[in-house]
């Protein structure tokens, strides 16, 4: 397997408080791989560094063989990452079908064309994407009347137009019903499947983890204290005393 993102020694400071303390971890290409940790323990954080909204303290972050630590959003973006949002950031008053128009005319450099058919372009194109997310249907209808696990699809679907080979989604299965949960996450480990991306997510449903990561890391106060397959990181002692009562956390998980 070809190794796409590697991680060496990440720190992050506020203030002298270390949030995120030394981690160093890899993902593959064509991988799954969840962060998990208690609230606070520094995902977000990892999460931002990773992505050029945070600088580093120390520590450096290569993608594709390339160190990108420090570099804007925009440029790590372009070179070929993602990213999801907790909250949904698509735009109401367009239809569905108009979203994913708008983010090929950003991937093609096309946004602020001056076409008067601007609507016409790629239409077909992201017909196609919203096939991915199983969308084709909703085409034409607004975003303001979508549900929210259609919301969180569709944006599935704009974060694709990219053609990202990794992608970060932080707490993608947020504020849906746990079965919509599993759902969207099969979606992603379909589309991890199938187009040979890799994501990276932050989650705090451990159904969604255990059912769909290939591995699993476990953060706790800034500290990476497990990174392994789901039975390596259901039996490490540290993170059962970490989820205390960590019997109950993994019992639907063990149960499946
Ligand atoms: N801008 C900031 N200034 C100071 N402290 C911060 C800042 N951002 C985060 N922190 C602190 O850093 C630690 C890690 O926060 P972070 O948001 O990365 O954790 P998290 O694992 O993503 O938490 P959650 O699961 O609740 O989203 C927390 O103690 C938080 O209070």
């Amino acid at each position: 397997m070809t190794e796409i993102l590697r991680v060496e020694n990440l720190k992050k400071s506020y203030d002298g408080f270390l949030a995120v303390n030394g981690v160093s971890f890899s993902v593959e290409q064509g991988e799954l791989k969840a962060l998990i940790g208690p609230n606070g323990a520094g995902k977000s954080t990892c999460f931002n560094m990773l992505m050029g909204q945070l600088k580093p303290t120390e520590g450096d972050v290569w993608f594709d063989g390339e160190k990108i630590t420090g570099k804007l959003p925009r440029e790590v973006w372009r070179r070929g990452v993602g990213r999801t949002f907790q909250i949904t950031g698509t735009y109401q008053s367009m239809t569905v079908i108009e979203n994913v128009q708008m983010a090929l005319m950003s991937h093609h450099g096309k946004l602020f064309s001056i076409q008067p058919r601007a609507w016409k372009l790629y239409r077909e194109e992201a017909f196609e994407f919203l096939e991915t997310v199983s969308m084709q249907d909703q085409a034409d209808r607004p975003c303001s009347i979508l549900a929210y696990g259609d919301l969180k699809r569709l944006e599935l679907a704009i974060a694709l137009t990219h053609r990202p080979r990794l992608l970060l989604m932080d707490e993608p299965t947020a504020g849906m019903a746990p079965s919509a949960r599993v759902e969207l996450m099969q979606l992603v480990a379909d589309i991890v499947r199938d187009q040979g991306v890799s994501v990276l997510f932050t989650e705090h449903d451990m159904d969604v983890v255990f059912a769909h990561a290939h591995h699993i890391m476990v953060l706790n106060r800034g500290e990476l204290i497990a990174d392994g397959n789901a039975t390596e990181v259901r039996n490490n002692p540290q993170v059962q005393e970490v989820y205390l009562g960590g019997g109950t956390l993994f019992k639907e998980a063990e149960d499946a």
